[in-house]
Order: structure tokens, then C-alpha cells, then sequence
């Protein structure tokens, strides 16, 4: 169990979850002192300690509780929740959020000039992977038998330096797969970063500081997805232009001065404005067309 009364969050000293990390606890008011080689950043403005770690240790932190939450891809949550299982080890968080980045799969890809390829193929064959338990569910729900070869990094050249047949790593863009010559075959896992809580946590006043910041996490997220959408918009065309807004939201009307054929509409959209509306709304009248981002939101 967590020895101090200051909440604790794992994040990812370096890599690609880190900086994201930083940014949303700061965006949900989280000030951090962070300095490059520590391991604790503590919060100058409320009750918390970041560690940070090697993302594999995270999950592992919250499930022991030696971490209140933790911020990990799900890749790692469900690879780590298998291995744990199998050796009888508690496995279990509460998914809090899924958050809006660390978006990657987890597929298939073999040498390209083999050429397409049908899951027979795997039969009897190597693969490499740093999430066995995942590749052998995978291999055991298909009934294929093949091997799985873990490698903690440099997975896609496992096939070039003969370690293995095929590979069973993490894309984004595939741009790795392609400077390595892999082919990308079927996916085994959609995955982003989440934050995850201890289910054994109780302590009342951490729970009380969590459930003040998921309000501000859910705002934070929806902000990013939301446009605030400003125009001049003629009268008589105001239920065309309305049609053409993105969003259910209600617009607010307003009168703009020194004119009686014109109002000024201003409304929260959950989309954007795609060029090709703001287009047909001149073509209706409208002028001023202003797309803004929102920083901060709440219901
Ligand atoms: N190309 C990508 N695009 C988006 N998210 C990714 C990508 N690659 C990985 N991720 C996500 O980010 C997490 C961290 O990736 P990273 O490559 O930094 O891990 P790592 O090398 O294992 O780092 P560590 O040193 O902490 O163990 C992954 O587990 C995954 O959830
Ligand atoms: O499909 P892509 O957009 O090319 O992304 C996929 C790559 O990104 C990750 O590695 P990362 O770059 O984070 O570095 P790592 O090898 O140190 O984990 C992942 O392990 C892949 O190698
Ligand atoms: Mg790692």
C-alpha cells in the first residue's frame, strides 16, 4: 500500500506516453516541480507525487498499490494483467478513462517479399514479441501453434537477423514496418493510454482529490474535441446556416450593431468546421466565420 498521504501517479519517464502525460496534469491544474533525472516530481500546488518510471513497472505499481493511479497504454495493462494471472498474482485496477492518445495496435507483420499471407501460415512458426501472453492468446483463440519469441525492443528486425518468422508488434503509422520490409497482417489489439486506479485504494481524502480531478479530465478532453464557432449569418437564411453547423448544440443569436438583416451567431460545436461548410455558409451570406479552439470546458 501507498505509505503517504499524498496521492501517487505513475507516468512514463521517457518515451512516447511521457509528454502527453506531463501535458494532461497540467492541463487538469496538476503543477508539477519536474527535473530530468528524478524519479518523484511533487506537486507544488496539491497532495501529489509523480513517479516515474519504465512504462512496463506501472501497471504492476497500481496493482500492488505502491501507486494510487497509473497512465499506460493498454498493451502493457493487458500483457501485464496476463502474466500476473498465470503466476496467481493480484490483476486488477479500475479503468478510470481512456485517454486521448497513445493510439497504436498491436498486428501481425512478416518479410514483405513473402507476400500476402492466410493464418496457416503461422503454423509451427517463430514469432517475436514483446507481449508474449497477448501473441498466445491470440495463437490459442485461432488455434494456431507457433512460438512466440519475446524481445524486449528492436522486435522488427527479429525477422532479417533470424530470430524469428514473423513479428507481432506495435504500429501507428506502419512507417517501421515499411523501413524494415514487414508486411502488416491482422490486428490482435486496439490500444491507447488510460488511466487506471488501485481498486483497493480507501483512503477517503485521495478519493475525494480523484474524484475532483476526473471532472476536470472529462473537460479537458472535451475541450480538445470541441470548436467555439463564431459568424455573421443574414436573417433570412438563419435556418439554412443553422443546418449546415456541425454539432447538436443550441447556437446563441445576438444582435450586431448597426445592422437589422445581420446576427451574430456564436455556439460550442463537439466537431470542427471543415473548409468545405464554411464555404457553402459564405456562399448562404454568412461572413466573420471564426473556428476557435476551446481550452477549458465543464457542464
Ligand atoms: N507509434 C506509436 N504511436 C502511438 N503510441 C505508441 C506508439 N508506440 C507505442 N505507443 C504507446 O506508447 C507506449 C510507450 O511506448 P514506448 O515506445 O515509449 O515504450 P518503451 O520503449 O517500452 O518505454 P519504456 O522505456 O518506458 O519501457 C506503448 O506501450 C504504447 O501504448
Ligand atoms: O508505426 P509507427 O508509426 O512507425 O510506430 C511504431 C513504432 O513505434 C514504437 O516504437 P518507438 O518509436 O516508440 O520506439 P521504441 O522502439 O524505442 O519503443 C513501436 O514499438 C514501433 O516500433
Ligand atoms: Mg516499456
Amino acid at each position: 500500500m501507498s505509505n503517504t498521504n499524498r496521492l501517487r501517479i505513475a507516468i512514463q519517464k521517457s518515451g512516447r506516453l511521457s509528454k502527453d502525460c506531463q501535458d494532461l496534469l497540467k492541463q487538469i491544474g496538476v503543477k508539477l516541480n519536474l527535473r530530468e533525472q528524478r524519479l518523484i516530481a511533487h506537486s507544488t500546488n496539491m497532495p501529489i507525487d509523480v513517479l516515474r518510471v519504465r512504462d512496463d513497472d506501472i501497471p504492476g505499481l497500481v496493482m500492488d498499490g505502491v501507486c494510487d493511479l497509473g497512465i499506460v497504454g493498454e498493451n502493457v495493462l493487458v500483457e501485464s494483467q496476463a502474466e500476473r494471472q498465470n503466476q496467481q498474482q493480484n490483476a486488477d485496477v479500475i479503468t478510470l478513462s481512456k485517454l486521448d492518445f497513445g493510439f497504436c495496435r498491436l498486428a501481425l507483420a512478416w518479410p514483405q517479399e513473402l507476400g500476402e499471407q492466410s493464418k496457416d501460415w503461422f503454423e509451427g512458426k517463430r514469432i517475436a514479441t514483446t507481449y508474449p501472453e497477448i501473441l498466445k492468446q491470440y495463437l490459442k483463440r485461432e488455434n494456431i501453434s507457433a512460438s512466440a519469441v519475446m524481445l524486449t525492443g528492436s522486435v522488427e528486425v527479429a525477422p532479417r537477423a533470424g530470430l524469428a518468422d514473423a513479428i507481432c508488434d506495435l504500429v501507428s503509422t506502419g512507417a517501421t514496418l515499411e523501413a524494415n520490409g514487414l508486411m502488416q497482417g491482422e490486428t490482435i489489439l486496439e490500444s491507447n493510454a488510460c488511466l487506471i486506479q488501485n481498486p483497493a485504494l480507501q483512503d477517503p481524502e485521495k478519493l475525494a482529490l480523484i474524484e475532483k480531478l476526473m471532472p476536470r479530465l472529462k473537460g479537458v478532453k472535451q475541450a480538445k474535441e470541441s470548436k467555439y464557432i463564431m459568424l455573421h449569418a443574414p436573417k433570412s437564411k438563419l435556418d439554412e446556416v443553422c443546418a449546415l453547423l456541425p454539432g447538436t448544440g443550441q447556437p446563441t443569436l445576438l444582435a450586431l450593431a448597426g445592422s437589422d438583416e445581420y446576427v451574430a451567431l456564436h455556439m460550442v460545436s463537439s466537431e470542427t468546421l471543415f473548409w468545405e461548410t464554411m464555404e457553402e455558409l459564405k456562399a448562404l451570406g454568412a461572413n466573420s466565420i471564426l473556428v476557435m479552439p476551446i481550452e477549458k470546458m465543464m457542464e
